[in-house]
This record gives structure tokens, C-alpha cells and sequence, in this order.
């Protein structure tokens, strides 16, 4: 039962008051994803991560999102296969979401929009030293995107909602340790991938999207919680972390793929 494609009348986030395209960007993220113009790619392997749960460090309100930051020092959590020519070590993993259940992610799908939508981010460590050297070169990113839809309880993130109101305002950060992100995968394989950027400033065009195609699920008051968070620091006058998601960007000449026919 797909929603239909509500006109978003948000209040765009102050990072979307000024400029909205890169001058110059010709891949830029995120897209809507057309079903009927992805070309199917036979070569396209299952996408594998391998993640150790104690790499998990702290979550910290960026004032954008809440990220969850892993140890990148060693090749303990990694995603390898599917368009990846190479491993990629797993540095955060953070969500984008609406002020209600009726929009919310980056991408769509057909122009369906989901409420909300998960990223993991990796680094290329076969090519680059640091993530801060990765996230400026073409293939230095893979973000593995996942959507969100309200359905029942995710047991497995409930660790999570339960942490987020000690990172309410921005700036906080709260030690988090032993939480598996894999659980955060649905089980389906299948997924498109394209050249994209990344979604917030400094929007470089450095990311390999593999967005997932089926969601998990997770219950309204689990995506309540998300909606708690705070984008202001102590003292400043309040404002919830809602619509934290970017505008649909141009497509350009970028083909999609899929893994799937
Ligand atoms: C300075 O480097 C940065 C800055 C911001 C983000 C987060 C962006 S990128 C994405 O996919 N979603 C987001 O909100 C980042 O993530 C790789 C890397
Ligand atoms: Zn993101």
C-alpha cells in the first residue's frame, strides 16, 4: 500500500535556505528512483557487511541528525561486494526524517516517500588514509541507504530510541557501546546503487548509493522519539530536529541500477 506522493510543504532547514544546487553538480543526492528506467545488472553481487559490534563508540547530536560513530582504526566492520571494487570501513550511521509519518527520507522510490530513512556511511580504506581525505574524491563513500516505514516495534533499535533523549540538544554526545548495525539491514538483498553526493554540506560528489529496496519497520512511537531531538543547543530557543532531509535533486545522465530484476 504505497502512499501517494504528498506535496512536502515544509519549512526547508536553515542549511536549505541558501543555496539548494552545487554549481557545477552533476550528481548530486538524492534522486527519486524510477523503477522502469533502472537497468538491471546481472554482475551485481549481494552487498556483504561484516560489522563487530564493539567498534561502536558514541552517539552525538550534529545538530543536523544524531550519528552513531563507529572505530574506523582497523578493517573490523566493513562492507564489501555488490558495486564495491574493494572493502569500505563503517564510520557512522545516521537517519533522516519528517515532522509526521507522511514524509520524511531522502530518496523515493517511484515517488513514493517514506517517513523516514537510514544511512550508513563508508569509507574507501583501499584507496584513502582518513574518511576526511575520503569524502573529497569520487569513489571515496558508500552509503548503504535503508528505508523506514511504520509497521511494528524494531526490538533491535528500541537500544537506541532509548539513549536519544541524553543526546536532545545539539552538541551532546553520550557513550554507546556494543550495538550490531547489521540489524538495521532488512533481509531482502536486493537494492539499486548509482553515483551520487553527500546530502548535507559539504555535498561532494563522492558516494556510491546502495539504496536497499525493501524497508524495515519500525512503530510510531520508536519514530516519536526521533522527533524529540532537538537541531538547537542549550539555551537557544527550541527547535525540534524534524525534516531533516534534503530537496530531490536533478537526476542528470545517471543510469540506476539494481541487483534485481
Ligand atoms: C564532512 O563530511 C560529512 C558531512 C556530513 C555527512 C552526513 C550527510 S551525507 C549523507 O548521506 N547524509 C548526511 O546527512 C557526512 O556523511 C558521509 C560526511
Ligand atoms: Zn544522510
Amino acid at each position: 500500500s504505497g502512499c501517494s506522493y504528498k506535496l512536502r510543504n515544509v519549512d526547508l532547514h536553515p542549511l536549505w535556505k541558501g543555496e539548494i544546487d552545487v554549481p557545477g553538480g552533476s550528481r548530486q543526492s538524492p534522486i527519486n528512483i524510477r523503477i522502469r528506467d533502472s537497468v538491471f545488472h546481472p554482475q551485481l553481487a549481494p552487498v556483504h557487511t561484516q560489522y563487530d559490534p564493539n567498534t561502536c563508540l558514541h552517539i552525538w547530536n550534529n545538530g543536523y541528525s544524531f550519528f552513531v560513530e563507529f572505530d574506523d582504526s582497523t578493517d573490523k566492520s566493513i562492507v564489501s561486494g555488490g558495486p564495491l571494487e574493494n572493502p569500505f570501513r563503517l564510520k557512522q550511521f545516521h537517519f533522516h526524517w519528517g515532522r509526521n509519518n507522511d514524509w520524511g527520507s531522502e530518496h523515493t522510490v517511484d515517488s513514493r516517500v517514506f517517513p523516514a530513512e537510514l544511512h550508513l556511511v563508508h569509507w574507501n580504506c583501499s584507496k584513502y588514509r582518513t574518511f576526511e581525505e575520503a569524502i573529497m574524491e569520487p569513489n571515496g563513500l558508500a552509503v548503504i541507504g535503508v528505508f523506514l516505514k511504520i509497521g511494528k516495534q524494531h526490538e533491535k533499535l528500541q537500544k537506541l530510541v532509548d539513549i536519544l533523549p541524553s543526546v536532545r540538544y545539539k552538541d551532546a554526545l553520550t557513550e554507546f557501546n556494543y550495538f550490531d548495525a547489521s540489524c538495521l539491514l532488512p533481509s531482502c538483498v536486493d537494492y539499486w546503487t548509482y553515483s551520487g553526493s553527500l546530502t548535507t554540506p559539504p555535498l561532494t560528489e563522492s558516494v556510491t548509493w546502495i539504496i536497499m529496496k525493501k524497508p524495515i519497520e519500525v512503530d510510531h512511537s520508536q519514530l516519536a522519539v526521533f522527533r524529540s531531538l532537538l537541531f538547537t543547543a542549550v539555551g537557544e530557543e527550541e527547535k525540534y530536529m524534524v525534516d531533516n532531509f534534503r530537496p530531490l535533486q536533478p537526476i542528470m545522465n545517471r543510469t540506476v541500477h539494481s541487483s534485481f530484476e
